[in-house]
């Protein structure tokens, strides 16, 4: 059976969720279940705290588990772990911040306190970076109070939308140190019975969520032009109508461009436009 982990609370444990439901597994119903086994899909779930997942895998106790990638790269389990496979949400970077137009580049934190939830990740860059701070001062979270009560000079955190900052009176600067998402994360090397469902599956998942299908009819002789519209991710299904003067036309379209797909194949005569939804797709 392949063992997964999956985040248990936190940012990133609905969406972790979901996806594997909508990958076609079993989850648990009660959060205070900590392993659950779907024996018809012939894997078992654990639920641990994302900070920990990587832990687990790079271990070897676990196959392969559902994370953050700044928590991956926080966790330092070196080459023992690798990236399988992005997942697409729990988008945010991972940013230096302090108040408002005290600093303006990563060299001002040279000699400074910097907190942050992550260590390893910041000191890790800032080792890349040649930058030699104070000292990092770790907090567990609400780590934009630590400069206003006075623990640190600045902060390195997770910014989403930037609304917690901007509350904070607090401003990022330098480059980014990193872009995270979640991802799906396996131990080097190996590939455990199941690996590559549970892939595929993934994959699916992430394709059917990013495209849709539209259907419709058009006149045989601006087949090509629609066609070139809706190319499909290999090519088009034509399919022949009772007027032979028309046909009809299937092909996945992606969902951020359905609506200007569909007015330019009403605008080249195109009718019967319609899209819906993919739940599910193996390519
Ligand atoms: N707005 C956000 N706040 C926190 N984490 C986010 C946010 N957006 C995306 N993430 C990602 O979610 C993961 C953090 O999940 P985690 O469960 O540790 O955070 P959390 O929601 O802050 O939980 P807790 O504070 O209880 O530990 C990271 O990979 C992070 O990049
Ligand atoms: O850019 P934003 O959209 O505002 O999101 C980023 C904030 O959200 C997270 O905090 P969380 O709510 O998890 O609290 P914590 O810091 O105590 O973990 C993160 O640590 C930032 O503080
Ligand atoms: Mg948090």
């Amino acid at each position: 059976m392949l063992r997964i982990a999956v985040p248990n609370k936190g940012a990133l444990s609905e969406a972790a969720r979901d996806i594997l439901q909508e990958a076609g597994y079993r989850q648990r119903r009660d959060t205070k279940e900590l392993v659950m086994i779907d024996p018809e899909n012939e894997v078992e779930f654990f639920y641990l705290r994302p900070r920990d997942i990587a832990v687990y895998v790079a271990g070897g106790s676990l196959d392969v588990g559902l994370t953050g990638r700044d928590l991956y790269l926080d966790a330092q389990v070196g080459d023992d772990a690798e990236e399988l496979l992005s997942l697409g949400f729990a988008r945010s970077t991972f940013r230096f911040a302090a108040p408002a137009g005290k600093y303006t580049s990563l060299e001002d934190l040279a000699g400074k306190r910097i907190a942050t939830s992550y260590d390893g990740l910041l000191e890790d860059y800032l080792k890349g970076q040649h930058i030699q701070p104070e000292r990092i001062v770790h907090l567990d979270g609400a780590v934009e109070s630590a400069v206003s009560l006075g623990v640190a000079d600045a902060i390195a955190d997770v910014v989403e939308t930037g609304n917690t900052l901007k509350a904070a009176g607090m401003d990022t600067f330098g480059e980014a140190i990193m872009t995270s998402e979640a991802i799906l994360i396996g131990q080097a090397g190996k590939t455990p019975e199941g690996l590559d469902v549970l892939m595929r599956r993934l994959q699916g998942v992430l394709v059917a969520r990013r495209y849709v299908m539209i259907d419709y009819d058009v006149r045989r002789e601006h087949l090509d032009e629609a066609s070139a519209v809706t190319p499909g991710l290999e090519s088009p299904t034509i399919s022949p109508l009772q007027d032979e003067d028309w046909v009809a036309v299937r092909s996945m379209v992606r969902k951020d461009q359905m609506n200007k797909v569909m007015d330019q194949l009403y605008a080249l005569g195109a009718r019967a436009i319609l899209a819906s939804a993919i739940h599910a797709i193996r390519m």
